[in-house]
């Protein structure tokens, strides 16, 4: 029998809002069990620090390249996973001891699929020093050498969730709304295919925060006050991306905002998360089967107004979109879910990513380890 191993995810995404922890046991197959979560925000200055970072990663050609504060960023960022380790070890009565293993996903600082240049910062060796904890990390850069998106790596474990969760109607789309929204289809048979579908809340959070100073839309309360403009919304979803014979992965910095002149607050707000909705049905478009169930999860599934607009466009293709929580899975752990599952599979060598979900050549596993002192 194989063993069941216990370990924490950890991921810090695109929105950069703060770190998702979530504890897992699983064999690297099955998921046992899904076991206590939590997040840790970042504050403001941090956040800054963040977007600083991704400013000066622009110089980066070699992947362990670190310019500027970038160096000094990673070791904070990666001191932060280990107090939010200790904490959430605390808050949930567990010593070192009881974890096998931490997937760290680390910050995502630069994303150039077709430079193959994917930089996570997250110093792995020093977050098994701290927390006394293995650690499986990088996790992207393997795919990538052997000719992979490096991204998207969650739909490994979309499809462990799908095969326990009898009764989803088939074939089921998981969405992942973040700071960009990707998308898992699982078809006949495990058919897995999976891409980045478009800029998720990331726009809303950039309009929101320059033009009324907060990070993000919360409850939609902006967006519901205002009107989509079309011809906004049409340039986005003319981009490209959308209509490219092959699917890419995205940089956070991909998608750029609008600019203050294109729209009132609230009007822009509305646009933007009528984009985020219409990018995923437009990039559902490219799967060889049209979705019978649309699983969302990630902070955008907490926007009511981007979940409308959803619903009623897959409601024109005879589709249901249904929020994680009404199938009994977390919509905010599973990112970190899906670390703590990718970190045990690549301790036992299973392949993390397949050709169809981000083209990679073969099926690859992947990642880094770093051993407790
Ligand atoms: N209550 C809420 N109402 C509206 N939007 C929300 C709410 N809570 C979170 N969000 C949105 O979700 C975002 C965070 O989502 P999430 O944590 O899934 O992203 P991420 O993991 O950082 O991104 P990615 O999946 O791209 O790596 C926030 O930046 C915000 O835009
Ligand atoms: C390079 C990178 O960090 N990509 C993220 C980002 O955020 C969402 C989307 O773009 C996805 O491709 C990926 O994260 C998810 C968790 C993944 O790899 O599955």
């Amino acid at each position: 029998m194989t063993q069941t191993r216990t370990a924490i995810g950890l991921m810090s995404g695109t929105s950069m809002d703060g770190i998702d922890v979530a504890l897992l046991r699983t064999d690297g197959e099955t998921v046992v069990e899904r076991g206590p979560s939590a997040s840790f925000p970042y504050d403001a200055q941090f956040r800054d620090r963040l977007k600083q970072g991704l400013v000066e990663a622009k110089a980066i050609t070699q992947r362990d390249q670190r310019p500027g504060a970038l160096d000094a960023l990673e070791r904070d960022l990666t001191l932060r996973h280990a107090e939010a380790v200790k904490t959430f070890l605390k808050q949930n009565n567990l010593s070192a001891a009881d974890i096998d293993v931490l997937g760290f996903h680390g910050q995502t600082v630069l994303h150039r699929p077709d430079e193959a240049l994917t930089v996570q910062i997250g110093d792995g060796a020093l977050l098994a020093g701290e927390t006394g904890i293995d650690v499986v990390y990088d996790m992207r850069a393997n795919d990538m050498e052997h000719g992979g998106q490096g991204a998207p790596l969650i739909p490994a474990y979309h499809a462990a969730l799908a095969r326990g969760a009898a009764g989803l109607p088939a074939p089921v789309v998981f969405v992942n709304i973040g700071g960009i929204s990707n998308l898992t289809f699982i078809g006949e048979g495990e058919t897995l295919i999976a891409y980045d579908s478009g800029p998720g809340n990331t726009l809303i959070d950039q309009w929101v925060e320059a033009h009324a100073g907060i990070p993000f839309d919360q409850g939609g309360m902006i967006a519901c006050e205002g009107t989509v403009l079309p011809a906004l919304a049409e340039r986005y979803l003319t981009n490209a991306f959308f209509t490219a014979a092959t699917r890419r992965s995205l940089d956070r910095n991909d998608f750029a905002p609008p600019a203050g002149s294109d729209a009132g607050l609230a009007d822009g707000a509305r646009t933007l998360a009528h984009v985020t909705a219409a990018a995923i049905i437009k990039s559902a478009g490219h799967l060889p089967q049209r979705p019978v169930t649309y699983v969302v999860c990630g902070g955008g599934r907490l926007n009511p107004v981007i979940m409308r607009d959803l619903a009623s466009l897959a409601e024109v293709e005879g589709a249901t979109v249904l929020a994680a929580e009404a199938v009994g899975f977390n919509g905010d752990s599973m990112e970190a879910e899906a670390w703590a599952y990718l970190a045990v599979r690549a301790l036992r060598g299973l392949p993390l990513t397949y050709p169809g979900t981000t083209g990679v050549r073969q099926p690859v596993s992947g990642g880094r380890r770093a051993a407790r002192t």
